[in-house]
């Protein structure tokens, strides 16, 4: 005890020298203690006077004391709940609760099976399936967020200069978003199967998947062929062919007398293999009336969903031969497979359905292999010729750069045309690893959505605009290592 305060002590025997006292205690000793010494007790000061009332200002300390101490208690148990959780193995650790807190923040509203089905001419949706095995082994990240029917956010990972990370969240919009519990029925239902329709009424109807390698194309529009239970029949592919010959069925079209045909070919490296003919190699010539044949293409009447469904095991398997995992040639390839509709031997419409080659293929040019490189610049050309070729038909333009390459010379018929339908699939990987490819595919997508969407729908859609989940506006955020947004872009 300083002399301080046994002066306060004496002063406080007579009535009034307690007042004088208390005064002096609230108004200088208290603050003092408080100014020097911000966690000393406030029950100590006031044990001077244990039969006195204490003083508002008195009351006032305590309470901010306690305050704090609740304050402190509070992230003392957050830092050591935060201990308890942190795996030493997750190697992105405070990545992940950004995108956690982030995630918490979000109104969600998925698609749903009753959602609206809107007439596109050229759809643009995206699909992110769930983290596989291996990045689940490799405790890779998802910084893909679905938050609504339309909206795909991809957290990006960054530092800054003084080397602390942040998040920066990008948001795209799209005709339609897929997460990862979607199936591939769903997806057809919003994509393909409206285009059905179109090749009964003498159009052209395409449908590709676009994305990088194992994002899940091939699963999408073939099935599932992964593994020993290989199933066909909930591609996107089979899918359609039930379709067809569920329309065919119908009185209008049944009057037509109509035949179905099915063609599946691959593209590798500018040249065209047939796929129901153990990969014979075909040529594609040009008429004077500009009209494109693929010579000896075998096209194989199909009478009901059964027969597609061997036509694509023949032809997957054929697809998949021979190659090793290491470097898939599939990977490499775009794969097409057509429903031909004919009329007395006439083409009457068609629909065709395209596994493209892995986008991130076409960033093989700095390979130190002259093939692979070859390869690389293929399908770069291919896939920016296709992009331009989507976009002249959105935009209804004259001409349609389809010699570009052989992909869109193939299909040229199908961007040309009053009645001609696109749509697109862009599959995504949600894992971080893969957040540089997610971005290319996304702002691929983007690209070729710049005609009018749908047939009455609003100018120029596939801008990226800030969006968020159906309950208010979310737009692109930096969040801080502390989760905390730190500016609005
Ligand atoms: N939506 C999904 N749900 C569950 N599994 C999926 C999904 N999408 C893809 N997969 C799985 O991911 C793996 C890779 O998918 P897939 O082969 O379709 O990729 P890809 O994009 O076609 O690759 P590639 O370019 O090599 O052909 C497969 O094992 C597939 O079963």
């Amino acid at each position: 005890m300083n002399v301080f305060h046994v002066v306060l002590r004496v002063y406080s025997l007579t009535p009034r020298g307690a007042n004088h006292a208390e005064a002096l205690h609230s108004q200088t000793r208290t603050r003092l203690l408080i100014q020097f010494n911000p966690f000393v007790r406030c029950d100590y000061l006031c044990s001077s006077f244990p039969a006195r009332k204490k003083s508002s200002c008195v009351k006032e300390v305590e309470k901010l004391q306690e305050k704090r101490e609740k304050r402190r208690l509070q992230q003392q148990e957050l830092r050591e709940k935060r201990a308890q959780e942190v795996d030493v193995q997750m190697p992105n650790y405070e990545i992940m609760c950004m995108i956690r807190d982030f995630r918490a923040s979000l109104d969600y509203r998925p698609l749903t099976g009753n959602d609206l089905i809107e007439e596109h001419r050229i759809c643009v949706c995206v699909r992110a399936r769930p983290l596989n095995k291996k990045e689940l082994t490799t405790k890779d990240l998802d910084v893909i967020t679905i938050p609504s029917k339309d909206v795909v956010m991809v957290h990006e990972p960054k530092q800054k200069v003084d080397l602390t990370r942040y998040l920066e969240n990008q948001t795209f919009r799209f005709d339609y978003a897929f997460d990862e519990n979607s199936t591939n029925e769903m997806v057809y239902r919003f994509t393909a199967q409206p285009l059905v329709e179109t090749i009964f009424e003498r159009g052209m109807a395409t449908c590709f998947a676009y994305g990088q390698t194992g994002s899940g194309k091939t699963h999408t529009m073939g099935g599932d062929f992964s593994g020993k239970n290989q199933d066909c029949s909930k591609g996107i592919y089979a899918l359609s062919a039930r379709d067809v010959f569920l329309m065919i069925k119908k009185p209008n079209y049944k009057k037509l007398d109509l035949q179905i045909f099915a063609t599946f070919f691959e593209i590798y490296s500018g040249k065209v293999f047939d796929l129901l003919n153990r990969k014979a190699k075909l040529r594609v010539l040009e008429d004077g009336k500009q009209q494109v044949q693929v010579v000896g293409l075998q096209e194989k009447e199909v009478k009901c969903t059964e027969d597609v469904l061997k036509l694509i095991e023949v032809g997957n398997s054929c697809r998949t031969s021979g190659q090793t995992s290491a470097n898939a040639h599939s990977s490499r390839s775009h794969a097409v497979f057509q429903i031909i509709l004919r009329r007395r031997g006439k083409m009457h419409g068609k629909f065709s359905l395209i596994d493209l080659a892995g986008n991130e293929r076409g960033a093989d040019t700095s390979s130190a292999d002259r093939q692979t490189r070859l390869e690389g610049a293929e399908i770069n050309k291919s896939l920016l010729a296709l992009k331009e070729c989507i976009r002249a038909l959105g935009l209804n333009k004259p001409h349609t750069p389809f010699r570009a390459s052989k992909l869109t010379q193939v299909l040229r018929d199908s961007f040309i045309g009053e009645n001609s339908r696109t749509c697109m699939i862009a599959t995504i990987s949600p894992g971080m690893a893969s957040c540089e490819n997610t971005l290319n595919t996304l702002r691929y997508g983007e690209g070729t959505h710049s005609g009018p969407r749908g047939r009455d729908g609003p100018p120029a859609g596939g801008a990226r605009r800030p969006a968020g989940g159906a309950g208010g506006p979310v737009g692109s955020r930096e969040f801080s290592a502390e989760g905390r947004p730190e500016a609005a872009l």
